[in-house]
């Protein structure tokens, strides 16, 4: 026994040592800005029923939860997310209007094979809730880039997509295996899928740009032009108008083929970039249908930044 006393669990990967004091000033200046604006601070319970997730079908499967069984036989899995409990919060407390929240804490999300990466996410974060369209976009996104200065990186970027687009191109293309070649962005093996399908022209066109429709906002003009279907071309509408409405957005750069992170997304999806992480440090976007769950109708918009991934890209930024 001698020889594994030092140990971990391949879950675990070692404590964080350096920088901690970094990563608490990185909290204490994004919670001095949400506070400032209105954001109420939350201190989230650790533990939810598994079955909250599993029934908001979030897109995080149950192996990825650390889950047991309770005293009454009911399953209860670590914090996996903050939107789905915050939801759940601010209906129970028969919430009306607009209510704003952030949060600082872990998540928890088992990787399944490690790989060293580790299955716990320090994520700060906001929830802009009952503050729907083009005015809670808006907010959300001037909050975004209000934030950039707190995080201490010196690059970053900001992408934006839609998962109205998305949503709404994957039910007209109508064939689950369009999402994986999404996902690769394989120009071929879109190529392949288009030619065995009899999508209309202008969406064989719109498929095969999509896998490279990223860059500037200049590809949000073009693909518009491109579009013929009304819902496409409104999704497309909607990132313009931020765009055009949004002051600092040098930052700002677009992804059509963006894929939802989380099921529940409905409008705009935000991730942020850092070149020195391969991961997402931001996620987030408008999640307009989460709280029918619970039979309300309530549109909500949110984002949360990985605070552990941050704290690496700029130990690396600063090798670097
Ligand atoms: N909960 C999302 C981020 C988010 C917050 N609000 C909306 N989206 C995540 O963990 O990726």
């Amino acid at each position: 026994m001698e020889e594994f006393k030092y140990l971990i669990p391949e879950e675990s990967i070692d404590a964080i040592m350096d920088n901690v004091s970094v990563l608490r000033d990185i909290e204490k200046d994004l919670r001095h800005l949400f506070v400032e604006r209105g954001y109420l601070e939350v201190l989230m319970p650790s533990f939810e029923y598994v079955d909250l997730y599993n029934d908001m079908d979030i897109g995080i499967d149950e192996e990825k939860m650390f889950q047991y069984v309770n005293y009454e036989g009911k399953r209860v899995a670590l914090r996996v997310d903050f939107t789905v409990p915050l939801a759940r919060l601010y209906c129970s407390q028969n919430e009306n209007g607009e209510k704003r929240y952030c949060y600082f804490g872990k998540v928890y999300r088992k990787e399944k094979r490690h790989k060293g990466r580790s299955s716990e996410f320090f994520q700060a974060g906001v929830e802009l809730i009952g503050k729907g369209g083009f005015a809670g976009d808006l907010e959300c996104l001037e909050l975004v880039l209000k934030t950039m200065t707190c995080l201490k990186l010196k690059h970053i970027r900001i992408e934006m997509g839609s998962a109205k687009f998305y949503h709404r191109l994957v039910e007209i293309v109508d064939d689950e295996r369009f999402i994986d070649i999404l996902k690769r962005r394989d120009l071929s093996a879109m190529k392949s899928f288009v030619e065995s399908h009899h999508f209309d022209q202008s969406i064989q066109t719109l498929l095969m740009t999509l896998p490279q429709a990223f860059g500037d906002v200049q590809v949000l003009y073009d693909m518009k032009n491109r579009v013929e279907d009304t819902l496409l071309k409104e999704a497309i509408e909607e990132l313009i108008e931020l765009y055009e409405k949004i002051p600092h957005r040098e930052l700002l750069t677009f992804d059509l083929a963006m894929t939802p992170m989380m099921k529940y997304y409905t409008g705009i999806m935000l991730k942020g970039y850092s070149p020195y992480s391969a991961q997402p440090i931001m996620n987030g976007g408008r999640y307009d249908h989460l709280m029918n769950h619970f039979d309300r109708e309530v549109p909500a918009i949110g984002f949360s930044y990985e605070l552990s991934h941050i704290l690496k890209a700029l130990e690396k930024e600063e090798e670097a």
